[in-house]
């Protein structure tokens, strides 16, 4: 049953939890989070995760039942699964439901640019009961949403060496296996129409929304979430030596004007790859169907609390 927009102010807010984010930490986070919640005088349906990608289904679930809001316990990868969720549930015929952020990840990059107090949940709690909302862009590799970032390269590298059992999860970890693979990396090849460096070998392309990413770095330090564009980021490749200082300066933001990156700003981009590539939205290993893939922004797809 659809509720209408009157309606939906007396609907509960789905709490949304990633049980593994933020190595355990989510556990404490939700507790607080519902706690807060009711103390604003709202209604909470708490929903658990089962597995990867089951907050999808759930944010689905919220927008065809006319939640009040989805309030998601995790990081960008709960986030990013949650936000697919909500834009099926909307193409099916469901409410535009708005999300919150509870952050209990370990990269909590997406919240970065955001200006909601997130990691305070008494506060965050108060917004939601206020209900104001902001409309922010959704990026897209191809049929896949994204709302922070996608990359290409060598956050696939470094993620892929994060999967494996016994490497550790986190931003130090992170941080510490960028270093590591910085020097074995040997770069890709793609063909972007609107890059000048065309063919030439690359480190890295990241597609941003959001400022931040990988935890640690302002990868996109003039991103805006609703500016329906997205800020494309080229890392050539260069010797070992010379990425090391170059990514120091991705941390603080300044590597923009370093001659070995080339940005763009556009809400479209298609690159041709020899292979179909890895890539990764939010932090999430996906693969290409095909050597071409395209790259683009829906304007405004996603309302959060704001
Ligand atoms: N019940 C679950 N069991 C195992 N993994 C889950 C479960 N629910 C969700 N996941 C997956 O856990 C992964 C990590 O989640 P999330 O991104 O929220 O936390 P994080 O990695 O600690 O934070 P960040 O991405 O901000 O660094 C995601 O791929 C998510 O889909």
């Amino acid at each position: 049953m659809m509720l209408s927009p009157s309606d939906r102010i007396h609907a509960p807010v789905v709490l949304l939890v990633n049980p593994a984010a933020g190595r355990g930490r989510a556990g404490r986070v939700a507790q607080a989070a519902s706690e807060a919640l009711r103390a604003a005088d709202l209604a909470v349906d708490v929903h658990e995760t089962r597995e990867r990608g089951d907050e999808a289904r759930i944010a689905a679930e919220a927008s065809a039942t006319g939640a009040r809001a989805l309030a998601v316990v995790g990081g960008d990868g709960a986030i990013s699964h949650a936000v697919r969720g909500l834009l099926d549930g909307e193409a099916g015929g469901g409410a535009r439901v708005p999300m919150a952020i509870f952050a209990a990840g370990t990269g909590n990059d997406f919240a970065k640019s955001l200006v909601v107090p997130v990691h305070h949940v008494a506060r965050m709690a108060r917004h939601i009961a206020a209900g104001n909302t902001h409309v922010v862009d959704v990026g897209f590799v191809d049929d896949v949403p994204f709302v922070n970032a996608a990359g290409f390269g060598f956050d696939v590298e470094v993620l892929e060496h994060m999967r494996t059992p016994g490497v550790l999860r986190g931003t130090a970890a992170y941080v510490s296996t960028a270093l590591g693979a910085l020097f074995g990396y040997r770069g890709f090849r793609a063909n972007m129409a609107n890059d000048s460096a065309i063919m030439s070998r690359k480190l890295m392309t990241v597609f941003a929304n959001g400022r931040c990413f990988g935890g640690a770095f302002r990868i996109a330090p003039d991103a805006r979430l609703d500016d329906g564009a997205l800020d494309c980021v080229t890392i050539r490749d260069i010797s070992p030596w010379a990425r090391v200082p170059l990514f120091a300066r991705a941390m603080r933001g300044t590597h923009l004007t370093s001659p070995h990156v080339s940005f763009h700003r556009d809400h479209h981009f298609h690159l041709r790859f020899d292979t179909p590539p890895m890539f990764e939205t939010d932090g999430e290993l996906q693969q290409a169907a095909t050597c071409d893939v395209s790259v683009s922004v829906r304007a405004g797809a996603l309302t959060v609390i704001a």
